[in-house]
């Protein structure tokens, strides 16, 4: 499924894209950073909560308000959908995704809150402004600057299951006019169902997240690592930008099990985790292979830039502080240069026998020393 990417970064200071319907996909584009990850689920859930509120209202614009930088950041503030979407962290995690009735898209922007922070005080409470021209908390709104032909406003708010009060979910019109019961009604449930199912996304993404890291270490695990090879190895045959793979092994590590035991095993696989992850850009991605291997997926990155990464993953592990003894490791790189073709397993296979070389010339240093 394709997902439309709608600019609206010239108008709003930021942009996204969220095509509607089944292909419903939300990525985010902030100055600066790189797209975030497209989350399809919860695009799909904007749109359909944003597109039933307008039904339900037969209002022609609807928004939904996240306020949660007025919230706290806690464990509880991570039910919002700032934590859904993965933003880029520095930002203003404040946003409004507005719903025009025939277009196909909803767009983001961060203009102005000061409608909702009030609708926000009164929880289960519908905050309704007839007219918004009569009405004197109205006369400066930067939102109307985006939506200037706005008359009527109503907004309700939006609560997590501790009571945590996230946002609203608002409906607007270009008459004045007032909501029915029956519609004041609706858009209470329609809000509940709203955070139930933002609650049930953020669960299955802590679930998804699980599935693919790594218990002990926290980084990726097998089923990561394949997932995220599997990315970046479409990326380079899209964009022909150069791939490496390091393949590490821990040097005589039955050793050091044996003579420190287990559990002291497991703090040298900990620290190495922190050391590999060091020298790496983030859009690296460190996972353990299994048992005492781990690999480290270097995207857009020639066989000159591996082997500087290497050279200063060695030097960290020289200079690092190790309980009881230093540890070694050996690694072998493989690299899909620009253009080059060469499949999945290919590639891996490549870095494991360069792994293997190293291991075995670092085992005849062993013997002559
Ligand atoms: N502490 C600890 N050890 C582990 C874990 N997973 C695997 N190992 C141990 O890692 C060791 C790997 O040993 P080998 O594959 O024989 O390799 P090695 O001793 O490092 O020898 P070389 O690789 O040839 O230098 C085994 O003793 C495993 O029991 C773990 O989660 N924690």
């Amino acid at each position: 499924m394709a997902a439309v990417q709608t600019d609206v970064s010239d108008k709003h200071g930021f942009g996204i894209g969220l095509s509607g319907g089944a292909g419903a996909t939300v990525s985010l584009r902030l100055p600066g950073h790189p797209m975030s990850e497209p989350d399809e689920r919860l695009g799909r859930l904007l749109w359909n909560i944003t597109s039933l509120a307008g039904l339900l209202c037969d209002a022609p614009i609807t928004m939904i308000s996240q306020l949660q930088g007025e919230f706290d950041c806690s464990e509880r503030g991570a039910l919002t959908m700032t934590a859904a979407v993965a933003l880029d962290s520095g930002v203003d995690h404040r946003r409004q995704w507005w719903r025009f009735a025939g277009q196909s898209s909803v767009v983001c922007s961060i203009a102005d809150f000061s409608l909702c922070e009030t609708a926000v005080t009164t929880p289960d409470r519908i905050t309704e402004i007839g007219d918004l021209r009569l009405d004197s908390r109205c006369a400066d709104l930067a939102m109307l600057k985006t939506v200037p032909e706005a008359r009527f406003y109503a907004a309700i708010p939006l609560s997590d299951q501790h009571g945590e009060l996230i946002g609203t979910l608002c409906v607007l019109d270009r008459v004045p006019r007032r909501l029915t019961p029956h519609q004041r009604d609706g858009l209470r449930l329609l809000a509940q169902q709203f955070m139930e199912q933002l609650e049930m996304h953020r669960d299955m993404q802590q679930l998804q997240r699980q599935t693919l890291t790594d218990a002990l270490t926290g980084v990726g695990n097998r089923r990561g690592f394949d997932r995220r090879l599997h990315e970046e190895w479409s990326r380079h045959i899209r964009s022909g930008a150069a791939l490496s793979l390091l393949m590490i092994d821990v040097d005589k590590f039955k050793q050091y099990n044996d003579v420190y035991g287990h559990p002291a095993g497991d703090v040298i696989l900990n620290l190495l985790c922190e050391l590999l992850r060091m020298p790496l850009r983030a859009s690296d991605f460190v996972a353990r292979y299994g048992g005492d291997e781990f690999s480290i997926i270097l995207p857009n990155t020639p066989q000159a830039g591996a082997q500087l990464v290497v050279d200063r993953i060695q030097t960290m592990l020289t200079t690092a502080q190790w309980p009881n003894c230093m540890v070694t490791v050996s690694v072998g790189i493989a690299t899909l240069e620009p253009e080059e073709t060469c499949d999945f397993a290919t590639l891996l296979a490549r870095a494991d026998q360069a792994m293997y070389l190293c291991k075995r010339s670092r085992r005849e240093a062993d013997k002559r020393d």
